[in-house]
């Protein structure tokens, strides 16, 4: 789970890349069988169920019954006797949670290689990894199609208890329709990256269509591998895959180990142990019986949790929580243009998002301050403060224009409180806001949605009201400072004359 979704924008399109190495799973044969449930239908290899309305694979999150014929089928195919049973939980619905005392510096789990899903494990139908594999998809697409695949096969699949007990409906917000995006995350920037998200998704699913599963609709017919099943199968990498250091960064879903939630306190990552030969982690904190164990996803917004997870942390338990501050080039400034060459050549554009955090901002964040602020008798230092507020630059980054530092944080400070109206404005009509509904389950949805958005404006509102204090207090600190220089100067003629 730690890193998937920054793993997934760097290898999705536009280009396929070849694979590389292998994690090793044992080979099976699978029989292709014909199933009697109401959704199958007959596709050319005749066994496949068909997706064309919910998806008819999963359950329900909380399920206990799917969750308890996952355990009993991982300990008769490997996995080792385990400290954890998975039990209702009250973060995270289903979890891991303690059967005996767990010592601080344990390591738990011992998942092996066997019982994990890479790029490189074994299909049921081998011709279709066959043809991925001649196609060079790279290993996000590679693993969303071959679950779907697998779960298309039903019980033909070794996989088939554990994708019974996957979320048949992923929270994450890939899930959110674009007018629930508009409507509930208009103040936050991560309504901008759910879309970019959604439409790489889709843009790699019309991808795959076009260039692979068109020409063999035998191994993949468009019943089965559609974008509904797409949505629900990068849903699942999203909130579940994870990227294993100690190989190499492989990415992989780690059944067991991915019914762990997250603490936003807690330390300890998932990955392989070469010594036990199998996905581990090392416990950062003892646990008694009754007591559910968490990992961590990763240092990540409550944001970026809500976009990859569907979820927010209780406000302020996030010590990584950030909010993405917009800043942008003024049109009339007069020298709009040469300030927009210099950042379009470090690679940015005249709106940036900068992530400020309670702790502070970046210094990225103040160099582009300077540049939008400054006159045109700086231009010689355009370059400079472009530079210094691209990320991927090693220049100085740290720079100091004393002339221009009450302009630089007086448009900080406006870029904030312009935001900081936006959030008042949405979690002021949240109160009262239509749900535009016309079944329970749509109200319960809705209600659903519209208080995760509320939680993640109010946190993220709450980063922008500290930065607003704290630059506040600093343009009040230079004023009166340059007051008082400005009276001892004043002092001083007097004196002379
Ligand atoms: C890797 S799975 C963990 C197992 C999951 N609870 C299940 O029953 O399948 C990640 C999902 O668990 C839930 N989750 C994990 N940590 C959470 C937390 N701290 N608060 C709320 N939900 C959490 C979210 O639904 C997330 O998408």
């Amino acid at each position: 789970m730690a890193e998937a979704s920054r793993v997934f924008n760097s290898s999705l399109l536009p280009n396929f890349r070849p694979l590389q190495n292998t994690l090793s799973t044992k080979p099976h044969t699978a029989t292709f069988r014909r199933h009697s449930i109401n959704c199958s239908v007959s596709t050319t290899d005749g066994a496949r169920v068909a997706a064309t309305g919910p998806i008819p694979w999963g359950c329900e999150i909380d399920s206990l019954e799917n969750a308890s014929a996952l355990q009993k089928w991982l300990s008769e195919s490997g996995l080792p006797d385990q400290k954890m049973s998975i039990q209702r939980v009250n973060v995270g619905e289903r979890g891991l949670v303690a059967l005996k005392n767990v010592r601080k510096g344990e390591k738990l789990l011992f998942v092996p290689p066997s019982l994990v899903i890479s790029a490189e494990s074994e299909w049921s139908c081998p011709e279709a990894g066959e043809v991925l594999k001649r196609n060079s998809v790279p290993d996000w697409p590679l693993i969303a199609t071959y679950l779907i695949s697998e779960a298309s096969l039903m019980k033909s699949s070794r996989w088939n208890n554990y994708i019974s007990a996957l979320p048949r409906q992923p929270y994450s917000l890939l899930y959110w329709t674009r007018e629930e995006l508009d409507r509930y995350l208009e103040a936050s920037e991560i309504r901008e990256r759910a879309i970019e998200r959604i439409t790489n998704v889709v843009g790699t699913y019309n991808d795959l269509s076009i260039r692979v599963f068109s020409k063999h609709p035998e191994l993949f017919p468009e019943e089965v591998f559609n974008i509904e099943t797409f949505k629900w199968s990068f849903g699942i990498l999203f909130s579940r895959l994870v990227r294993l250091p100690s190989m190499d960064g492989k990415v992989a879903l780690v059944p067991w180990a991915d019914m762990l939630n997250h603490n936003c306190e807690v330390e300890t990552f998932l990955d392989y142990d070469k010594a036990s030969q199998g996905v581990v982690f090392t416990t950062d904190r003892a646990y008694q019986p009754g007591e559910q164990v968490f990992i961590s996803y990763g240092k990540k917004s409550n944001g970026e949790l809500l976009l990859s997870y569907g979820f927010v942390p209780k406000e302020g338990s996030n010590p990584s929580d950030s909010v993405e501050l917009l800043l942008s080039l003024k049109k009339s400034d007069k020298c709009y243009k040469e300030k927009l060459e210099a950042l379009k050549k470090h690679g940015l554009r005249a709106s940036q998002c900068f992530p400020i955090q309670v702790t502070g901002w970046p210094l990225e964040l103040k160099a582009f301050a300077y540049l939008a602020v400054s006159p045109p008798s700086l231009s010689n230092q355009f370059d400079e403060m472009a530079a210094a507020a691209s990320n991927k630059s090693t220049a100085k980054k740290d720079l100091n224009y004393p002339d221009i530092e009450e302009e630089a944080l007086q448009f900080i400070l406006d870029s904030c409180e312009t935001s900081i109206s936006k959030y008042n404005k949405f979690l002021q009509a949240s109160g009262s806001m239509d749900l535009d509904v016309t079944s329970p389950k749509q109200l319960n949805r809705r209600v659903f949605l519209k208080q995760l958005a509320v939680d993640l404006c109010t946190s993220e509102r709450r980063i922008l009201f500290r930065s607003q204090y704290i630059l506040r207090r600093r343009l009040r600190d230079l004023r009166s400072g340059e007051l008082r220089a400005l009276k001892l100067f004043r002092g001083f003629g007097k004196l002379f004359k």
